[in-house]
């Protein structure tokens, strides 16, 4: 048996997406599976989107597998690129995303999707960190890091040029930290000399470094913001697949925008727990 999916991305960021309706026996086994780059069709994670278009504006409840088979409770590129499926299969140019870390808005903005961030959080005990107070920039497993959690839990590095890490040696062990409770994605960011920052991500769940990273890019945002290192608005940041824009709106919330492109359409085959 087959399920049909969209391919989508957002700066890179690529995800298959399955309507939730679709009898999927296993999501953790086929999110395995089909994120293989090798093997599978290939992406950073599965977005299972239930459409509730009897309201105004229309919801979607997004659940996120990732390759490792497992649920993150929260992704911005994700959310925009589910925007967009559920705003052009409603002719809407607004949605709200219910996710496990919130509900978010959603609306088109010309050529980019912005979703308004769920609440941020620095306290230690929502990161979580095992720390009394906010980590800002102390040393964890060799690299100096700042600790926010924007819907899911970011360790932020500021280096003097993202391009001479080596973030497959450096990042792991932070990610793996004892200090974390449910592991940490790591991001190193440097200036671009224009208030903004050039972006590099290891994302928990891929194990790996990713094109672009939403919730990475708004812990850069915010954790520059905190540290002093700036008072852009926007912040603008430069992941490896693109350029995404962090701004602050009149309630105070951090704003994520970019581009999202749907790149084909195909089919996945689905298989129950018993087969090998
Ligand atoms: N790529 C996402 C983040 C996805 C979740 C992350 N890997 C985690 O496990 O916390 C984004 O665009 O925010």
């Amino acid at each position: 048996m087959t399920v049909p999916f969209q391919k989508y991305h957002g700066t890179g960021n690529d995800f298959l997406i399955i309507h939730a309706d679709e009898h999927v026996p296993d999501r953790g086994a086929l999110a395995e599976r089909e994120c293989d780059r090798t093997d599978g069709v290939g992406a950073d994670g599965v977005l299972f989107l239930a459409l509730e278009d009897k309201f105004d504006p229309p919801r979607v409840v997004m659940t996120l597998f990732q390759p490792d088979g497992a649920t993150a409770p929260m992704c911005g590129n994700g959310a925009r690129c589910a925007a967009e499926w559920a705003m052009a299969r409603t002719g809407t140019d607004s949605v709200m995303i219910d996710t496990q870390a919130g509900t978010l808005r959603a609306e088109r903005d010309g050529d980019e999707v912005v979703i308004e961030m769920t609440d941020l959080t620095f306290d230690p005990d929502e990161v979580p960190v095992d720390a009394d107070a906010p980590v800002l920039n102390e040393e964890i497993e060799g690299l100096e890091v700042s600790m926010v959690n924007t819907g899911v839990p970011h360790a932020v590095s500021f280096v003097d040029d993202v391009d001479d890490v080596d973030l497959e040696e450096v990042a792991p062990p932070v990610r793996y930290a004892d200090a974390f409770p449910n592991g940490t994605n790591v991001c190193v960011a440097s200036p671009d000399g224009n208030g903004g920052f050039r972006q590099r991500t290891y994302e928990r769940g891929v194990e790996g470094e990713t094109d672009s990273c939403g919730t990475g890019a708004v812990a850069i945002a915010v954790a520059a913001r905190r540290l002093g290192l700036t008072d852009a608005d926007p912040v603008d940041v430069h992941p490896p697949g693109g350029h995404l824009r962090i701004s602050f709106n009149e309630r105070g919330r951090p704003t994520l925008a970019g581009p999202v492109e749907h790149e084909f359409d195909g089919e996945v085959a689905v298989k129950s727990p018993v087969e090998p």
